[in-house]
């Protein structure tokens, strides 16, 4: 049975009344925040009627301007600590959308960054990390911790004429992980041959996966040519996107159907290609190698030309004219799409058959294109379609020309979805605010080791420890941490609500005059403070934190 889904109820009259301008139409959003910190959102089981108090006053506080952290924030790296997998179990939708909600009511899940983003960056994350304990594989130059990414065992030489392996490594110079590509007993005969990879460090583009270096090692015992390039994430080829049976344990065994691929995908890959052939054409280049196994799949419908240039240095010598390269890459996308849109490697091989599928299956705007791209002397056409070029002359100018309304679909698209991660970003944002107010807080709170060796008599510092972290203002913080945290209810259950950690901690950062009652621990003693009260107690036992660590020399 489907439950009613607990839902936030925003005021934003009321919240207007005391959150500083900046925060305005945020603060209820920063329940990202728990998310983010790996809270529970179904914890958050009750329901709130209003997010903001009342009763509060505008204030102008920047929460940053007596944070002198930020300026030298340090960047921690956990190679060898604790690792698990996010439990992706717990970032189900909620289930059906609760209908009827009024504008200022929000479900717990609208707060938070999208599950399909969320788990999608997470497991990039994951991927970027991988490590194998004890590997064998060599450290090579300045780049360590090598994990291989093939898939599979077998090397297929008729590419690059070499057995190729895919590596994941981390450069010790500047921490980035990069992707090195090695081509297995490679012997560098002519040194100009290793400088052609030089002309596409320039060759900086969305659809190309950008090359770093080049060079040559004997780290593995052979004589190997080494390609550093960007490293992708979680990406994997078209060849293992849209060729690659699984076999499925609901077919009993046999292969499920490859699934018919939508023309607006088709679309999509074409545009990146040719926006990538412009660049690459451009420079006075050619990919030469626009074949799906070289072209990764890096987010959904993102693909990038992959191993582009390995061809200018390995088949140095015997290199064929520009022109000749450039008019088989646009050859080459006719054959990949061809392909792809028959869900079949080999279609380009029986072309009747595989043309006839793309007349049945698809428009004809896709089919004149394909056509345009895979006749090697296309005539003058007559047709008045914008995918059907005009001019004799084949090259990208013209295919660009041709493809023009396309080009301005998958733009338009492009910037939904980026209109769409521009919003989850500025959710997001409130994570960090909300995170360095944790911070700080957990700074001050209960610290144990400040004592009085290191109290600098007459100083405006703390005082020893046991009275520091007791008393004045961290005293009450202490409490407050109890008051946000570690509430009971009436017969002593802990209080695990998400709303009430928020709607405490935006009143604390925005610094609100509301009054709340702490009371201590063996319920002797009730405090009443403002908001404003104990923003001002954290920044300056911050302060006092930061001038006792300066004057340490710390
Ligand atoms: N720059 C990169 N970033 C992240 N992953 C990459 C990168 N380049 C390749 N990979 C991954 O490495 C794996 C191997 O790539 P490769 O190009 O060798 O493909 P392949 O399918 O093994 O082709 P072949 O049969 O020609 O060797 C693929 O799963 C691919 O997704």
């Amino acid at each position: 049975m489907h439950t009613k889904e607990p839902v936030v109820e925003w005021h934003p009259q009321e919240f207007q009344e005391f959150v500083p301008q900046s925060f305005e139409g945020q603060m209820v959003d920063s329940n990202a925040q728990a998310q983010a910190l790996g809270y529970d959102p179904f914890s958050a089981s009750s329901t709130i009627s209003s997010i903001a108090g009342s009763g509060h006053q505008a204030s102008t506080i920047n929460p940053y301007a007596q944070d002198p952290s930020l300026s030298g924030a340090s960047y921690y790296q956990n190679a060898a600590g604790f690792q698990t997998s996010p439990a992706y179990h717990l970032y189900w939708p909620v289930g059906p959308q609760p209908t009827g909600l009024l504008a200022y009511q929000r479900t717990a899940h609208d707060f938070f960054i999208p599950d399909s983003v969320r788990e999608d960056l997470q497991k990039k994350a994951e991927a970027a990390r991988q490590v194998v304990p004890n590997s064998s594989i060599p450290p090579l130059e300045q780049f360590h911790s090598l994990f291989c990414l093939d898939t599979s065992a077998q090397k297929n030489q008729s590419l690059f004429g070499y057995s190729s392996w895919v590596y994941k490594a981390v450069s010790a110079k500047d921490g980035n992980t990069y992707a090195l590509r090695r081509l297995e007993n490679f012997r560098l005969t002519n040194e100009t041959a290793i400088r052609a990879a030089q002309a596409w460090k320039r060759i900086l583009n969305g659809s190309v996966v950008t090359i770093h270096e080049a060079f040559t090692t004997r780290a593995f015992g052979d004589s190997s040519l080494i390609i550093v390039t960007d490293y992708h994430p979680n990406s994997k080829t078209l060849a293992e996107e849209h060729f690659k049976q699984i076999p499925m344990q609901r077919f009993h065994g046999r292969q499920a159907a490859l699934s018919h691929v939508p023309e607006q995908t088709l679309w999509g890959y074409i545009v990146q290609i040719a926006s990538a052939l412009k660049a690459i054409h451009g420079s006075g280049l050619a990919a030469r190698l626009i074949t799906p196994s070289k072209i990764l799949l890096t987010s959904k419908n993102r693909i990038r030309l992959n191993a582009c240039g390995i061809l200018d240095v390995v088949q140095h010598e015997n290199m064929r004219s520009l022109s000749e390269l450039q008019a088989e890459d646009l050859l080459h996308l006719g054959r990949l799409i061809l392909c792809i849109a028959n869900n079949n490697a080999s279609a380009h091989l029986s072309m009747q058959k595989s043309m006839d599928y793309i007349t049945r299956s698809y428009t004809a705007r896709l089919k004149e294109c394909l056509q345009w791209l895979l006749n090697p002397q296309p005539t003058q056409s007559t047709s008045t379609s914008p995918t059907a070029p005009t001019h004799v002359q084949k090259d990208i100018d013209t295919f660009l020309g041709g493809i023009a309304d396309q080009m301005a679909t998958v733009l338009d698209s492009e910037l939904h979805a980026q209109d769409t991660l521009t919003n989850t970003l500025a959710r997001e944002l409130e994570s960090s605010r909300l995170v360095r107010l944790l911070i700080k807080l957990n700074f001050i709170n209960e610290r144990p080791e400040l004592d009085a060796s290191q109290h600098v008599p007459g100083s405006t510092g703390p005082p020893p420890s046991s009275m520091w972290a007791e008393t004045g203002e961290r005293y009450y913080l202490k409490l407050f941490r109890d008051y946000v945290f570690h509430q009971v209810d009436a017969i002593g259950h802990p209080i695990t609500n998400l709303a009430h950690v928020l709607d405490c901690l935006n009143k604390l950062d925005a610094g609100s005059d509301e009054k709340i009652a702490l009371i201590s621990r063996d319920e002797q003693n009730v405090l009443v403070v403002s908001y404003r009260e104990l923003k001002r107690g954290m920044e300056s036992s911050f302060q006092d934190l930061i001038r006792v660590g300066r004057g340490s020399g710390k």
